[in-house]
């Protein structure tokens, strides 16, 4: 019996707000443990939620972009359960009535196929805080308790582990160019539960779905998958039934564990927060954010092709990395040339960073640096050649590239009568090959470039060298 595989992704989104979804504390990553707290957020009786309206817009961008139906009205309701780092003892979130729902994401698969995954609803919550394991001490730092996050459902749409993978990049691609969350899964400001089932091919019918919890990366995401459909492949092809239940992957072994049963299950006894009210939207503001909507990545793909006539492989690179694009539309702002400085940004500077690990965000190269440097080469003020080792000083040492060449002495040759005359040394220092050359072994100019190059240390023009070497030469 040959199966499929059957998923359903619910993802966490941190939204980058100032403050709390219910509270003026700060967001803030990385800070002294329970510094960002109040009595709201600490859950003390009597402090009551102020709902952070950036938040609501946020979500309500965010819907947009996943063209969801935003509703004018939704509920904020309690989903109770007890943990350390809960401390009001139950989660405010959105439940029977979250903000959106109804939309779908379109992406491109790397086959180039094009891929819809319906959203089945969008809602707003707040974070929980920390527990910290150290030996036999635990610690709890509320700072993160209170933070905002969107919940984002998909339908059972996806079928193989890579398209959740290329899904969950598109959707942090998004929640960037929106502006609503940096999305980082490194940093936790994008989590993943995913749901997974199998069934015959061709069924109609979902099999009994499992939820691994909190998949913190691109490639674990595709690796739990992996092994969780092989599990339950090899479980039902021997007989057994897979259980509904929640497990975890642990990335050192590759594997997913049961975390509980179903019989485990939290009931969370959700009802209306009777602190806040029904959330209402105004009809004309939901108007205003759309029309405030920031470029998204499908139309910035467009946009690329059309006004920069670069290629679609280099586009779809810009696309993907906001950080990158932008980069490259601030160099061409500089300088009208965005093949050479895509193809320089690509090939050369990348590489680099790469090579010394360098985030770009910390560049020692500026697009205005990128841009003086192409100029340069593009204005035949250094060759090509030399443009690869001004950049490699440029990210080495920070300066601009007009520095280096001026303190080098990197400029080219293109006076014609100084390459004349090295062209002829040359020639004279080399009588046997200049003889061959002359009875036809043509390839042989190749040398006396390099020799020419050799003695001007690769600054003299090569266009130059080649017609005044053949000139010379011919004799
Ligand atoms: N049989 C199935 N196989 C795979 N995925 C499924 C199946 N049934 C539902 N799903 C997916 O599981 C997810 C269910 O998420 P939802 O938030 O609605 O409920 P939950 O997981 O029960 O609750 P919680 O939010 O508390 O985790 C959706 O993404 C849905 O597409
Ligand atoms: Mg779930
Ligand atoms: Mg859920």
């Amino acid at each position: 019996m040959e199966y499929e595989a059957v998923i359903g992704l619910e993802i966490h989104v941190q939204m980058d707000t100032q403050t709390k979804l219910f509270c003026g504390c700060k967001v803030e990553f990385g800070a002294e443990p329970n510094t960002n707290v109040c009595p709201v957020c600490l859950g003390m009786p009597g402090a009551l939620p102020v709902l952070n309206k950036r938040a609501v817009e946020y979500a309500v961008r965010a819907s947009l972009a996943l063209n969801c139906e935003v509703h004018l009205e939704s509920i904020f309701a309690r989903k109770n359960y007890f943990y350390p780092d809960l401390p009001k003892g139950y989660q405010i979130s959105q439940y029977e009535r979250p903000i959106a729902t109804d939309g779908y994401l379109e992406f491109e698969l790397p086959d180039g196929s094009k891929k819809r995954v319906r959203i089945r609803r969008l809602h707003m919550e707040e974070d929980a805080g920390k527990s910290i394991h150290e030996g036999s001490k635990s610690y709890v730092d509320l700072n993160r308790a209170g933070t905002p996050l969107m919940e984002i459902v998909t339908e059972p749409d996806l079928s193989t582990p890579e398209e959740a993978r290329v899904f969950l990049e598109n959707l942090r691609n998004i929640m960037r160019y929106v502006g609503v969350s940096k999305a980082d899964m490194e940093k936790g400001q994008l989590r993943c539960d995913i749901n997974v089932s199998i069934r015959p091919k061709g069924s109609k019918e979902l099999g009994t779905r499992t939820e691994i919890k909190n998949v913190n990366s691109f490639r674990f995401v595709q690796k739990a998958l992996e092994y969780e459909i092989e599990r339950q492949i090899k479980l039902v092809s021997e007989g057994g039934r897979v259980e509904q239940e929640t497990r975890t992957f642990d990335p050192s072994t590759g594997k997913t564990f049961t975390m509980r049963t179903k019989e485990e299950a939290e009931d969370y006894r959700y009802f209306p927060d009777p602190d806040l009210l029904p959330l209402k939207l105004e009809e004309s503001w939901i108007e205003e954010i759309r029309n405030t909507m920031p470029e998204l990545p499908h139309q910035r793909l467009e946009r690329l092709l059309s006004q920069y006539g670069i290629s679609e492989y280099e586009a779809k690179i810009f696309v993907q990395n906001k950080e990158l694009g932008d980069f490259f539309e601030e160099a061409v702002s500089h300088l009208q040339e965005p093949k050479l400085i895509a193809n320089w940004l690509l090939n050369d500077l990348l590489g680099l960073l790469n090579e010394k690990q360098i985030p770009l965000e910390n560049s020692p190269v500026s697009p205005e640096g990128l841009a003086e440097l192409v100029k340069l080469i593009k204005d035949n003020v250094i060759s090509t050649k030399i443009g690869k080792e001004v950049i490699r000083d440029m990210v080495d040492s920070g300066k601009r590239a007009s520095q280096i060449v001026e303190e080098k002495g990197l400029k080219q040759i293109t006076d014609e009568s100084s390459i004349r005359q090295i062209v002829e040394e040359v020639v004279k220092q080399f009588p046997e090959e200049a003889q061959r050359y002359r009875q036809g072994e043509d390839k042989l100019i190749g040398f006396f470039v390099g020799q020419v190059m050799k003695s001007t240390k690769g600054k003299a023009n090569p266009k130059l060298v080649n017609q005044l070497l053949r000139e010379v030469l011919k004799g």
